[in-house]
């Protein structure tokens, strides 16, 4: 998994990288571009629109040199505003890349700028090299840049945000911010999400042992890390193998919850789901999901299941006997969701109970009744990791950009999902599909790891024909295509 550094160790990065491969640093920026401009000619653009680029004297300012370079020579109308005093304040690359940009390239002072209305602005100002609060002339920069009413795409980062810590005072308002090799954090923080806009991380060819020496918690799950997690089943396998899973949960009003969660769970895999419910409302399930098959009462035979999930639409009413009861006697790793962490929160004296390395998945309002209120998602995170840590449990963040924080401290986010799934019931899916990985045997890390990325690619891929109509029901219908684009049996 691609670790995430901080914007500080970029350099040193950068540095063991060129040692490493032999590339120049201009050779590296030239990479940079031309995995910007490859993904800027798949957006679909109009190629009329002129693309201003306000570029800094850094090198963040020379990706956009570069850029404005590259994208001329494929006959775009280019102009650079110069958000810089002098050629003599230009970074080594960044001076090597204005000195190489063709005359048909417009260059105007900053001061004289006047937006081409209908075009596209590329904010090359401030990359990660931004150092302490903005000075006032950049402020000035910044918000003059924020008056643009067309499409702002930002390099590596939206100009003043930080790299890892929150925002205090002003950044540019991207739509969409492209970013070289990984996340930087601040990206992922929701306070973020109007600066940011939509996130891409580009590869540029850094050299996997140039991570090596730097030191970070954070890593990023990305498409190519999941296959190797998945257990690979033989054509002797039978339902057995593919693994019995009991999920607890539904109450009158909320059987839909249960019923999604069974569903998912047999779409992810699980040879056999058992629903356990209220004696009342098993009806509901056996009609809804007759590949199931229904509990209640007491839960027989705890040990007869190899995973259990248990807290979606459960309620907490008369529940925290049963939780207790069942935790005493089921010793495997389990999924808690809704309110089941609710419970926790309720009854702390139960969280010793829980099975080591069980997988809980709090959105951030089960998070801070479970766990403490933070002043921000940094706080968040932090002490997400202590907890993680502390109880040796898996704790899945869920958001935006969903964080796994593993029992031994690191912190895994994910690059999968969009804002389509921020739907009534796709928690339910989640919590369907992590208990069925569990249940065929996965290592809980694996299992959470693989449950979360494919749980987000199946919102992308139910999105992309349902966009804002689609359904918690849609992502399940999803996660087939899910195991074929990554091409698991
Ligand atoms: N491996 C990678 O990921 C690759 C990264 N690459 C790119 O390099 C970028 C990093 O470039 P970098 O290190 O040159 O810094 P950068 O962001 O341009 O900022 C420096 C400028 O900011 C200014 N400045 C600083 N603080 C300020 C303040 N408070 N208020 C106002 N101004 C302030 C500072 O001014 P100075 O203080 O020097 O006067 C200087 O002009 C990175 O984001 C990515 O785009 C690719 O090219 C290749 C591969
Ligand atoms: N904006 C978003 N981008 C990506 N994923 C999202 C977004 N909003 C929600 N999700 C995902 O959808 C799920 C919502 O879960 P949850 O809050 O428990 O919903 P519910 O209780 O309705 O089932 C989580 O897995 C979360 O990561
Ligand atoms: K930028």
């Amino acid at each position: 998994m691609q670790k995430i550094l901080s914007g500080v160790q970029v350099k040193e990065l950068d540095s063991q990288h060129l040692k490493l491969s032999g590339q120049s640093s201009h050779e590296l920026m030239e990479t940079a571009s031309k995995a910007f401009v490859k993904w800027f000619l798949d957006q679909g653009f109009s190629s009329d629109l002129p693309i201003q680029i306000a570029c800094g004297a850094g090198n963040n300012g020379g990706d956009g040199l570069a850029i404005g370079r590259l994208l001329s020579a494929l006959s775009y109308e280019v102009i650079i505003f110069k958000c810089f005093d002098s050629k003599d304040s230009l970074s080594e690359d960044a001076l090597l890349n204005f000195n190489k940009l063709p005359e048909s390239i417009q260059i105007v002072d900053f001061e004289n700028l006047r937006f081409v209305e209908k075009g596209i602005l590329i904010d090359a100002f401030l990359g990660v090299g931004l150092k302490g609060e903005l000075r006032p002339d950049a402020i000035k920069i910044i918000q003059k840049l924020n008056d643009y009413q067309g499409t702002v795409i930002s390099i590596d980062v939206p100009s003043g945000l930080p790299s890892d810590i929150v925002l205090k005072g002003e950044a540019v308002k991207a739509d969409f911010t492209v970013s070289f090799a990984f996340p930087k954090l601040s990206l992922i923080l929701p306070e973020h999400a109007e600066y940011v806009g939509e996130l891409v991380v580009l590869k540029i060819g850094l050299v996997e042992e140039a991570f090596m020496d730097l030191d970070s918690t954070f890593y990023y799950l990305e498409t190519l890390d999941v296959p190797p997690l998945h257990t690979v089943f033989n054509r002797f396998s039978y339902k057995g193998d593919m693994g019995k899973v009991l999920l607890v949960g539904g109450s009158p009003g909320k059987m839909g919850a249960l019923i999604l969660c069974a569903k998912s769970a047999l779409r992810t895999g699980s040879g056999l789901v058992t629903c356990h419910m209220e004696d009342s409302e098993r009806v509901i399930v056996q009609t809804a999901v007759p590949e199931a098959m229904a509990s209640w009462g007491l839960i027989p035979n705890p040990e007869f299941y190899d995973a259990v999930g248990i807290g979606p639409g459960w309620g907490t009413e008369n529940r925290a006997r049963l939780f207790r009861q069942f935790l005493q006697d089921f010793k495997k790793p389990i999924v808690i969701d809704a309110d089941g962490l609710n419970l926790l929160s309720r009854n702390p004296d139960l969280l010793p109970l829980v099975p080591k390395n069980s997988i809980l998945t709090p959105h951030i309002g089960e998070f801070t009744r479970l766990v403490g209120s933070a002043e921000n998602h940094l706080e968040r995170l932090k002490m997400a990791k202590g907890f993680a840590v502390e109880n040796e449990l898996i704790l899945v963040l869920k958001g935006a950009n969903t964080v796994i924080s593993l029992p031994d401290g690191r912190q895994v986010i994910n690059s999968s999902g969009n804002k389509y799934m921020a739907t009534g019931g796709s928690g339910d899916v989640l919590t369907g599909m992590l208990t069925s990985y569990l249940g065929m045997g996965y290592f809980p890390e694996n299992a959470a790891l693989c449950g979360v990325f494919h749980h987000g690619l199946a919102g992308e891929i139910a999105s992309k024909s349902k966009r804002r109509s689609m359904i918690a029901s849609d992502i399940i219908a999803a996660i087939p295509e899910t195991y074929i684009q990554l091409n698991i049996s």
